[in-house]
């Protein structure tokens, strides 16, 4: 008894020592975690902790019942803003405070990808429920955290179509940018209700006030409206739940109506097969229930639905106004169409109105490196297109590289997102060649005239471009930019967007510092590295924006690049005829840079209509086949030459140039 009691206390003393040694630690703590200690006072009063919730931690089920939220309780909104401006780490935040997930500074629970976390970016936008504490009643909120960059604004307006709210977010510090503007009139003319908040405001150049009077300026928001937050300390965060509340309409549902379920995305996971986001607009869903596709009247049943909270967590059933997952155990990935409407087996209902297609910008084909993974990557690119609905395909063929695809983007980044993530979820490797953008050309070539006089089509791959003579107009896609910037920058910005082809249509100030630009460029002119260039002549101050502004007539040429005098329509590239032989130059010293030396001598030419603008050529190693002749019997070497002279004819007739997998794409980068 008295060693047990000494055990005992000696215990005590350990765990006391223990809690001070803690304290310390804390008192000591670098200035992040200071910033950490500050968030969690403020959240200290719990104010919005729900009685129903629990810590992430302590629950495996939910530790609510769906059932007990109506529609008056449910609020859906996404967070929209600029690259950069801090949606995610808002979006951790929301679930601190809610009790959702434990404390913990900059998770960035929702950026879930592998190529998320790498980059630092948002490239998906990824749902997450939480429940909240207002004035005595539980409400149950859905969040869509939503991409930035430019060439994902495919997933913002598709997540639109599930809320009724946005919070445009913008850095106090950086102030109103281009995806700000793109994105506040995304969610104006989906009849959204907004919610301005200032992001940031914890930094030292925080300027809260005078980025207030852009947004008043440029989107007629009265300046009471506006919050200031900082979503990394959680300072003021807590007002953007009560705004959310407050300011979000709930949804216009009725869970006594017959079903209706709406998909906004789906994606395919390795174990559990095609998982669909759906938004229950009438009715209840529940599992093992009996559904119809719409589009496809097939019959499905329900193996498991839940919440996003924030990871699959089955609830059983999902009610009128609410959003969340479901498994119909769907063999095929193309079974599940985002903008697809569900309902009960034999109660069909109107079909929700689905998503406009999204309009692809830049084309490149992709091929297998060995010819015999085709089938594997087939299965790669649909199951990760499931994912992806953003992306155009259609099967390609190359004399050079084979069976493959040619792909449609919406831009570099997303081109290179996308093949980033089939290699990094789908184990597929693949060569994908230089992008292009799609031109229309008028052909009314001979055999033309004869059956249909003249012609329009769109040109995806630039080795299918007719000849030249057949070709009556040439057309080339264009884009209405958006550029905002410090006004020091003013005039290295109008050099770069004339040398770019661009035409100023508007320029206008947006407080008494910053400029906004309105910009019409041929798109092929912004694709590359427009942006960087903006970004480094504006010491990384001005933002751009673009969107699809039509066709205009251009005047077009057809480069192609032959290797020893073998042409490579993989290489091949229209432009403008004012770029061909800048670009000829370029691609040929890249082409240059990039295949490594072979055993003979390869000459590389950018030619337009048989005529050569460039050429540079790859030295041949020469390898001393007569290192081992020791002695002075001339003949023996001189055979020895000769046999290593013809092996290097026959390389070259056979044109086998190692050519490195990814020299297609990077031919076109500076
Ligand atoms: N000082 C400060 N930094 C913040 C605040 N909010 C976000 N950040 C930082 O800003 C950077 C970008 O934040 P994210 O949350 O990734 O921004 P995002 O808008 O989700 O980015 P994308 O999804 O790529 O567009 C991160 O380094 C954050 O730590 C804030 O309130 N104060």
């Amino acid at each position: 008894m008295k060693m047990l009691s000494s055990h005992f206390w000696r215990r005590v003393f350990i765990h006391r020592w223990q809690r001070r040694l803690k304290d310390f630690s804390k008192i000591s703590r670098t200035l992040e975690d200071k910033e950490r200690l500050l968030h969690r006072s403020i959240f200290s009063d719990q104010k919005f902790f729900s009685h129903t919730s629990k810590l992430w931690q302590q629950h495996k089920g939910l530790p609510f019942d769906v059932a007990d939220f109506p529609v008056e309780r449910i609020r859906n909104f996404s967070i929209i803003a600029h690259v950069d401006h801090g949606k995610s780490t808002l979006a951790d935040r929301l679930l601190e405070i809610s009790g959702t997930i434990p404390e913990g500074n900059n998770m960035q629970v929702l950026d879930r990808l592998q190529v998320e976390r790498e980059r630092g970016i948002t490239v998906k936008a990824q749902t997450a429920s939480l429940v909240v504490n207002h004035k005595g009643q539980d409400f149950l909120l859905n969040l869509i955290d939503t991409p930035g960059h430019v060439d994902f604004h495919y997933e913002v307006s598709r997540s639109l179509a599930a809320c009724h709210g946005v919070i445009l977010l913008v850095d106090a510090n950086q102030g109103v940018q281009a995806q700000t503007v793109a994105n506040f009139y995304l969610a104006f003319e989906s009849e959204l209700a907004i919610i301005p908040v200032l992001n940031k405001i914890d930094l030292k150049n925080a300027q809260p006030d005078i980025v207030a009077n852009q947004i008043h300026n440029l989107f007629d928001i009265d300046k009471d409206e506006i919050l200031k937050i900082s979503a990394k300390s959680g300072l003021g965060v807590a007002d953007v739940i009560e705004a959310v509340i407050e300011r979000v309409p709930c949804p216009q549902y009725d869970r006594n109506k017959p079903l209706r379920a709406f998909v906004f995305d789906s994606w395919y996971d390795k174990f559990k097969g095609v998982v669909a986001h759906v938004a229950i607009c009438d009715g209840v869903a529940r599992k093992g229930e009996k559904i119809t596709c719409a589009s496809s009247q097939k019959v499905y049943e329900i193996t498991e639905i839940g919440l996003m909270y924030p990871t699959q967590v089955p609830s059983g059933a999902l009610f009128a106004g609410q959003v969340g997952y479901a498994m119909m155990n769907m063999r095929n990935t193309s079974e599940a169409q985002i903008g697809d409407t569900f309902y009960h087996e034999n109660q069909p209902v109107e079909p929700m109105p689905g998503f406009k297609e999204a309009t692809p910008m830049v084309f490149a084909g992709m091929f297998p490196t060995d010819q015999s993974e085709f089938p594997q990557m087939r299965s790669a690119i649909e199951k990760l297109t499931l994912n992806d609905r953003s992306v155009q395909i259609k099967v390609d063929n190359s004399p050079a590289l084979g069976q493959g695809y040619r792909l449609g983007f919406l831009g570099l980044l997303h081109m290179d997102v996308f093949n980033q993530r089939l290699e990094q979820e789908f184990d597929a490797s693949v060569i994908v060649t230089a992008p292009n953008v799609a031109y229309q050309m008028t052909v009314t070539g001979e055999k033309n005239i004869k059956y249909y006089g003249s012609e329009d089509i769109t040109v995806l791959n630039p080795c299918l471009m007719p000849e030249p003579s057949n070709i009556a107009e040439y057309r080339e896609p264009m884009v209405k930019g958006t550029i905002i910037s410090p006004d020091d920058y003013i005039n290295q910005i109008t050099g770069l967007c004339l040398d770019r082809r661009g035409r100023i249509t508007d320029q206008s100030y947006i407080d008494d510092k910053r400029v906004m630009f309105q910009v019409n460029f041929p798109l092929a002119e912004i694709l590359v590295d427009f942006f960087d260039e903006l970004k480094s002549i504006s010491s990384g101050y001005a933002s751009f924006d673009y969107e699809d502004a039509g066709y205009e007539i251009s005047d077009l040429v057809k480069l192609e690049f032959y290797l020893n005098g073998k042409d490579v329509e993989e290489l091949t590239l229209i432009c403008h005829v004012s770029r061909a032989r800048d670009l000829a130059r370029q691609v040929c010293l890249k082409l240059k840079d990039t295949i490594p030396r072979q055993q003979f001598a390869i000459s590389v030419q950018g030619k337009v209509n048989a005529k050569v603008l460039a050429r540079e050529d790859i030295k041949a190693y020469r390898k001393d086949v007569t290192a081992k002749c020791y002695g002075g019997d001339i003949s023996r070497k001189r055979k020895l030459l000769k046999q290593q002279a013809e092996g290097k004819k026959r390389l070259r007739k056979i044109g086998n140039i190692d050519v490195p997998k990814d020299t297609f794409i990077q031919i076109l980068k500076k």
